[in-house]
């Protein structure tokens, strides 16, 4: 009973009460149950010994009160079981919650992220629906049994001994099919959250998949997924198929044994008639209520896997918390890199010793190849994760020292993966400082051009973005997180600038967003554009894990090699075309369109 254990482990005081008061209810009505089964004995033997009627009465009537005191154990039972259930749920939930909330916030990739979601919704409400719907049913086959068995002892001690050899097999078995089962289990669960990672990417890149036609790699992905996890689940039901035949013929054999040895002792005198048709149903009975609590095995397993979950979650390494509470200040701070070096669990060095000072209200662009670890660099400003040596400073201070709360106060971000509630635009801007005024906000949303997104919508600002901002066009999330950006007026800004995904107003707005957000603060801009390189008073090129140079772009177009190896390889195809003079010019007309006013 694995499983009570666990239920002990994520309980606080008072549902542990509660839990040790039903498991104890639970008992006792197990017992019942027991006593109306076993005084069938006694019954059956007063009747063919042809004793009083008053004699067979009251065995008649021990085994109706019993049943009755069963009957209302289990009513009882079964609404303290719902209790508990709601309050495992909120336990499990509140548990999971505490954590999230600690949790670095690189921790969160889509993987990691759709298996919690998991976990809150289904494998919550299935395990702390076990408590009523397989703990009660499974203690009760095992006190039954066990008190069978010693009442079987009492009146014919090889049957008992019978019983309890059968009831040793079968949980031999159990555990045999366990360990058999566990192996496919797991294999069904990563399959389920493949498929189910791949199904939300397929209904997500629907435009993609169908652009690309018929039998795509995106729908053969899908396909696949969908394929292994018939295929895992077919495998689970063959292997739970197997070992359920073995627990039913295990159970089928220990009754047979025991009925054959009942008989041989009847036969032989050594039982009598009566005793021995009440023991007939006492083992007839007992063998179908075993019966059908095995399936319950599987059920159980299921309900353990969540617990794992959450105990893995909350043995989860969170960042150490500073005891001193240290602030940066409104002020645009200084940030500095000091040979910082970092790699995320298990692979290999993304940063290594790099060193960069962005002075106080300064632009830097983070310039280098895909995969260089410009976003890895900025979150770590931001503390997603802790460098495994070095320090990331704002206004002299190391975030570890400043802690996870307060550097987020510091900092603000806009990252290509705008996120938004599925609520209304002007509550979507909100969320960057709750207590900002009307004005505040409608401000900021006309600076990032919300406004305009809002007029052409039928609520305006009073608009639902859908699901994740799903009603609106990514540059159209970009805006919206731009406002809140501005909104939020964090000192510090981090700015991953996507301006060729985006369509020409959009990128207008943005573009003049980001110079907004510039303004007296201090910005690492992770840069994708000549033109946003050309405006940023510092260009730090990131290659091969370090800082490979430092300067404004025109210098180190001229200075660095690399530097200008990069943007030539970058813009082989012809957009960006090198002036003699000026470095990167545009090929032709500004493909940002009009500029905001
Ligand atoms: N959460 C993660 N877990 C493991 N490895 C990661 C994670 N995020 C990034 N990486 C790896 O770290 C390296 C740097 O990634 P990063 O996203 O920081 O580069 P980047 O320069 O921003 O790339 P891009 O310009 O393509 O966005 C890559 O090799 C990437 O695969």
């Amino acid at each position: 009973m694995n499983l009570i254990t666990d239920l002990f482990r994520i309980g606080d005081e008072q549902t542990d009460r509660v839990l040790r008061r039903y498991l104890a209810s639970t008992v006792i009505a197990a017992l019942c149950v027991a006593a109306a089964v076993g005084c069938l004995i006694p019954l059956a033997d007063a009747m063919f010994s042809s004793r009083s009627s008053s004699t067979i009465l009251s065995w008649a009537a021990a085994v109706a009160a019993s049943a009755a005191v069963a009957a209302v154990l289990d009513w009882r039972g079964t609404l303290v079981a719902q209790d508990l259930s709601g309050r495992y749920i909120e336990r499990m939930h509140a548990l999971i919650a505490d954590r999230v909330l600690r949790l670095p916030l690189g921790w969160f990739d889509t993987d990691r992220s759709g298996r919690l979601g998991r976990t809150v919704s289904f494998g919550v409400m299935f395990a702390a629906n076990a408590v009523e719907t397989m703990i009660r049913p499974v203690l009760q086959t095992l006190v039954l049994t066990a008190a069978v068995a010693g009442v079987l002892g009492v009146v014919d001690w090889p049957s008992g001994l019978c019983v309890l050899a059968a009831a040793a097999a079968v949980l031999g078995v159990f555990v045999w099919a366990h360990r058999r089962n566990h192996a496919a289990e797991t294999r069904v669960d990563a399959a389920n959250a493949e498929a189910a990672s791949r199904v939300l990417e397929f209904a997500r890149a629907q435009a993609v998949i169908r652009a690309a036609g018929p039998d795509s790699l995106g729908e053969r992905a899908t396909r696949a997924a969908l394929a292994d996890q018939r295929a895992a689940i077919a495998a689970a039901g063959r292997g739970r198929g197997a070992t359920q035949t073995a627990l039913s013929a295990t159970v089928a054999a220990g009754t047979a044994l025991t009925l054959i040895v009942a008989t041989l002792r009847a036969t032989s005198g050594a039982l009598g008639y009566g005793s021995f048709v009440g023991s007939v149903a006492v083992v007839v009975i007992t063998a179908g209520v075993v019966l059908r609590t095995l399936p319950f095995g599987t059920g159980l397993e299921l309900a353990r896997a969540t617990f794992a979950q959450i105990t893995a979650l909350t043995a989860t390494e969170t960042l150490a918390e500073p005891d001193v509470d240290r602030r940066v200040g409104r002020e645009a701070p200084h940030v500095e890199l000091n040979d910082v070096r970092f790699s995320y669990p298990g692979g290999p060095r993304v940063l290594d010793g790099v060193e960069l000072h962005v002075p106080a209200g300064t632009t830097t662009a983070i310039v280098g190849p895909s995969g260089s670890g410009k976003t890895t660099l900025a979150h770590l400003v931001a503390r997603f994760h802790d460098v495994d040596h070095g320090a990331v400073r704002i206004g002299g201070v190391d975030v570890r020292d400043l802690g996870t709360d307060r550097v987020l106060e510091s900092v603000s971000m806009v990252f290509q993966d705008v996120y938004l509630f599925d609520d209304t635009l002007w509550t979507n801007i909100a969320v960057g400082r709750p207590d900002a005024s009307a004005e505040e906000i409608r401000a900021a949303g006309r600076t990032a051009g919300v406004d305009r997104i809002a007029a052409r919508l039928a609520d305006g600002y009073d608009t639902h973005v859908g699901e994740a901002g799903g009603a609106l066009s990514s540059g159209e999330r970009q805006r919206v997180s731009i406002a809140r950006a501005l909104l939020k007026d964090a000192p510090v800004v981090l700015l991953d600038e996507a301006l060729s995904a985006l369509d020409v107003e959009s990128a207008a707005y943005v573009a003049h967003g980001i110079a907004e957000l510039g303004r007296s603060r201090t910005v690492i801009l992770i840069a994708h554009q000549p033109q946003t390189v050309r405006t940023a008073d510092q260009v730090a090129f990131l290659d091969g894990g370090g800082i490979a140079a430092v300067g404004r772009h025109d210098e180190l177009m001229d200075s660095s090699p690399e530097y200008r190896t990069f943007w030539r390889n970058r813009d082989a195809p012809g957009r960006w075309l090198r002036s003699p003079t000026r470095g990167i010019e545009t090929s032709g007309s500004s493909q940002h369109g009009p500029r905001p006013d």
